[in-house]
């Protein structure tokens, strides 16, 4: 097997197997996950991002088209200390760069210490620590991604019948299956509606509750997104998960700023502030939110760095969380969520919107 390169931020260039040939770039992120890889390589939030897993072994189960959550592989590159053929072939076949076969040990404390960084890979029988740096060199930053939406959302409005739930305005920021299917699961109707959804759009539908999806960047750049929440709070109930909350927030007068690695893992603990219960949660996110704004609470935060993961307001009805509670193949602890959501959406305080 042909040999492969990783050049990081700070020059150093690390030599590892090629198991998908490639040249590419990206933020190098981890995450601590031990299953769902076929999950995490299909997450939309993992655009421009290379996925280096802490656990050693990915791929012992295989690689099933059920399991994903969207068409395609979303990281730009992958990085394993061992990869099963199946995983190999399997990124080969999508055109994504992959990597093994050296110290992610060594990989992920360098995140730990200097944050998530760029980086260039290239890998197969051409390769080079040139070829690796050149690709670095070109690498932009992650807020530079100013219209990442665009390159992972819907291009126009679909919807999935439900029974008798509520209607869901989904908006699509890169929105993983997974939220589809939980709403679905709850007899929700869910219209899919993309990124840059006018108001008028989501009037037009009189829905009983807009959701703003995960997503991919910065939230600073999802400023369609933000405004369109903006004019909805207080007439339509709100809800957000992860990329959602920190745009929820940021519409709420809120702020967020980037971690220095973010969590990504299916281990994250959560302590609710009114239970004082703690739940285990499966998280993907750079970003976080700083200051939820005069008008939410926070009423969740991680166990590990108090920051926040949950944001509500009675009056306004808004309900977000920062971490996944869809997320499969689990924890599960959280699927509630989707349950208060469909609650929120068929409290009666609401006026519909066609009535203003
Ligand atoms: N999973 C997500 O929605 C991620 C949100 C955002 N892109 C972040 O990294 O914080």
């Amino acid at each position: 097997m042909s040999a492969a390169y990783v050049a990081l931020e700070g020059g150093s260039v690390v030599e590892a197997r090629c198991r998908a040939p490639g040249t590419s770039h990206g933020e190098l992120v981890f995450t601590t996950a031990y299953t769902g890889y076929e999950e995490s390589l299909t997450d939309p939030s993992y655009e421009e991002q290379v996925l280096t897993f802490s656990y050693p072994l990915i791929g012992n189960y295989g690689v099933r088209e059920e399991r994903f959550e969207d068409e395609r592989v979303h990281p730009r590159a992958v990085v394993a200390r061992e990869l099963t053929d199946d995983v190999a072939e399997w990124l080969e076949s999508e055109g994504v760069p992959a990597v093994d076969k050296l110290d992610t040990r060594d990989l992920v404390g360098q995140i730990r210490e200097g944050g998530a960084m760029k980086c260039g890979i290239s890998a197969g029988p051409d390769a080079s620590p040139e070829k690796a740096k050149d690709a670095l060199a070109d690498c932009p930053g992650m807020s530079d991604h100013v219209d990442i939406g665009a390159q992972v959302s819907v291009s126009g409005k679909t919807t999935y019948e439900g029974g008798d739930g509520p209607d869901v305005a989904l908006v699509d920021c890169g929105a993983k299956g997974s939220i589809v299917e939980s709403l679905l699961e709850r007899d929700a109707t869910v219209h899919v509606l993309p990124y840059d959804v006018t108001p008028g759009e989501v009037a037009d539908l009189d829905p009983d509750v807009l959701f703003v999806s995960n997503g991919p960047g910065d939230p600073a750049n999802f400023e369609a997104a933000e405004s369109l929440v903006s004019e909805f709070v207080g007439e339509v109930p709100l809800a957000g998960i992860c990329l959602g909350q920190q745009i929820v927030a940021r519409a709420l007068g809120g702020t967020t700023e980037k971690m220095a690695f973010g969590h990504r893992g299916v281990n994250q603990p959560v302590r609710d502030l009114r239970s004082d219960k703690v739940v285990m949660t499966t998280q993907n996110h750079g970003y976080t939110v700083a200051e939820p704004g005069p008008e939410l609470d926070v009423t969740q935060v991680n166990v590990n760095d108090d920051t926040a993961e949950g944001l509500e307001s009675d009056d306004l009805q808004v309900l977000t969380r920062q971490y996944h509670p869809e997320a499969n193949p689990g924890p599960h602890d959280t699927l509630g969520f989707f349950d208060n959501v469909v609650e929120m959406a068929t409290d009666e305080r609401r006026t519909p919107v066609a009535a203003d």
